[in-house]
């Protein structure tokens, strides 16, 4: 870092946060009056290293209590970190839970203006500064005389949005802000965040929205239990938050090996066939731990029978939550389409273009007979894989589509 390199806008460095809890609110008393600590501490972020660069938006994501406001409140110097560092250079402004920072009992005008000063707006420059609030805000004269406690949270938020965002932050802190209000002010805070971000300021946004986070941020954390679990593009970053909630909320049990050489077939030793391995084959090679949309993929099955009886073989790719995306056998197509012979057979179900989206999946394979409806071998959960899709359309799978727009 030099005079003329502030260096990055945000840095934590070993940053973390133990809120003091109190057993008792008499404890807290003691603390002061004994001089002793009274309290538990609770670690509610631990070992945060993090570099924002100017000019991005970057997201946050993560569970009910996980850290996030905790972390913005850190960059946005409403707390301090119980050990490491937190540097924010430039002016900071920050949205965060409903309500702080704003007097309830003071009206919306008298909120604005102590806003203004707070954040040193010179005082020649309060009434520019009330009057750009108040045009964005869209909130009647007479709205901005009441009391901000008598204020809807979507009246309120349009207040807090609009005092914000006018004193032109270096670094704007927004806690799930944009949930509040309507679509024509949702519009209107989305496009001056892009306007923000286009003219080099750096914004951290947290939401529980993951398509929003998508479609604003260029990286982003996953906080998970205080630490950070996955940084970096939010594509993979919020994939593997949605993999993580999937099988969380479904209770899905995940036994899958971590490799294909990790499994064994279930079939005893005497069983007419078995399965012996499966591979997965894209343009990036032998079973890679991700696919990318529309790459060409190929599943490789090999098997040992070991009579002349004819067998089919099925494949399903599941989801991690155990939900079936596809299943398809050798006999769905043509009933006489099995395979036949003793000794080792291979055979491979090729997809041109793989259209699941952004997700974590296995596959399960099955040997049947030659009627289709004795299974001989399986292996279920195996060969995990991540896909990531690069667009931005969202889902399980992409469709064949097109827009016909009014010319
Ligand atoms: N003032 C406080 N005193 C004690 N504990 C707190 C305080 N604020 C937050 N916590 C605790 O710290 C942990 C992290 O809370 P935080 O609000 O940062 O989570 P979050 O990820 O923002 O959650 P949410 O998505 O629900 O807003 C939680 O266990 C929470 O109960």
């Amino acid at each position: 870092m030099t005079a003329s390199d502030p260096g990055p806008p945000v840095q934590l460095a070993g940053a973390g946060k133990a809120y003091r809890v109190y057993r008792r609110p008499l404890d807290r008393v003691k603390e002061v009056f004994w001089r002793r600590p009274c309290h538990d501490p609770l670690w509610a972020l631990r070992d945060v290293d993090l570099e924002l660069t100017c000019g991005e938006t970057f997201g946050l994501v993560g569970e009910n209590g996980a850290g996030k406001s905790t972390l913005l409140k850190l960059v946005a110097g409403t707390l301090r970190p119980t050990v490491g560092r937190v540097r924010v250079a430039g002016r900071v402004a920050a949205l965060l839970e409903l309500g702080a920072g704003f007097h309830p009992d003071e009206s919306g005008r008298e909120n604005v203006l102590l806003m203004g000063a707070l954040n040193k707006v010179p005082t020649r420059a309060l009434d520019d500064y009330y009057r750009s609030v108040v045009d964005f805000s869209e909130l009647p004269e007479a709205v901005l005389e009441r009391p901000v406690k008598t204020y809807s949270s979507g009246m309120f938020m349009r207040l807090a949005f609009a005092a914000a965002t006018a004193v032109e932050p270096d670094v704007l802190v927004i806690d799930e802000a944009l949930s509040v209000g309507d679509m024509h002010f949702q519009k209107k805070s989305l496009d001056r965040i892009m306007y923000f971000r286009e003219s080099g300021r750096t914004v951290l946004f947290c939401s529980h929205n993951l398509y929003q986070v998508r479609s604003l941020c260029g990286r982003a954390a996953w906080i998970h239990q205080g630490r950070v679990v996955a940084l970096g593009a939010t594509e993979e970053v919020v994939t593997a938050y949605e993999a993580h909630e999937r099988a969380r909320t479904e209770r899905a049990r995940v036994a899958a090996p971590a490799s294909g050489a990790a499994w064994r077939p279930v079939a005893a030793a005497s069983a007419p066939v078995r399965l012996v391995a499966v591979t997965i084959e894209t343009p990036d090679g032998v079973n890679p731990t991700v696919i990318e949309t529309f790459q060409p993929v190929r599943f490789v099955i090999e098997v040992d029978s070991h009579e002349p009886r004819p067998f089919h073989l099925g494949l399903a790719i599941r989801r991690n939550d155990q939900e079936n995306v596809f299943g398809t056998a050798t006999h769905f197509l043509h009933a006489d389409a099995s395979l036949q012979g003793v000794g080792r057979q291979v055979a491979a179900l090729r997809i041109p273009a793989f259209p699941l989206l952004s997700g974590d999946y296995a596959l399960n394979l099955y040997v049947l007979d030659d009627t289709g409806l004795q299974v001989l071998d399986m292996a279920e959960g195996i060969l995990p894989f991540r896909v990531l899709h690069a667009g931005r359309e969202f889902g399980l799978v992409h469709l064949p589509h097109e827009w016909e727009l009014p010319s």
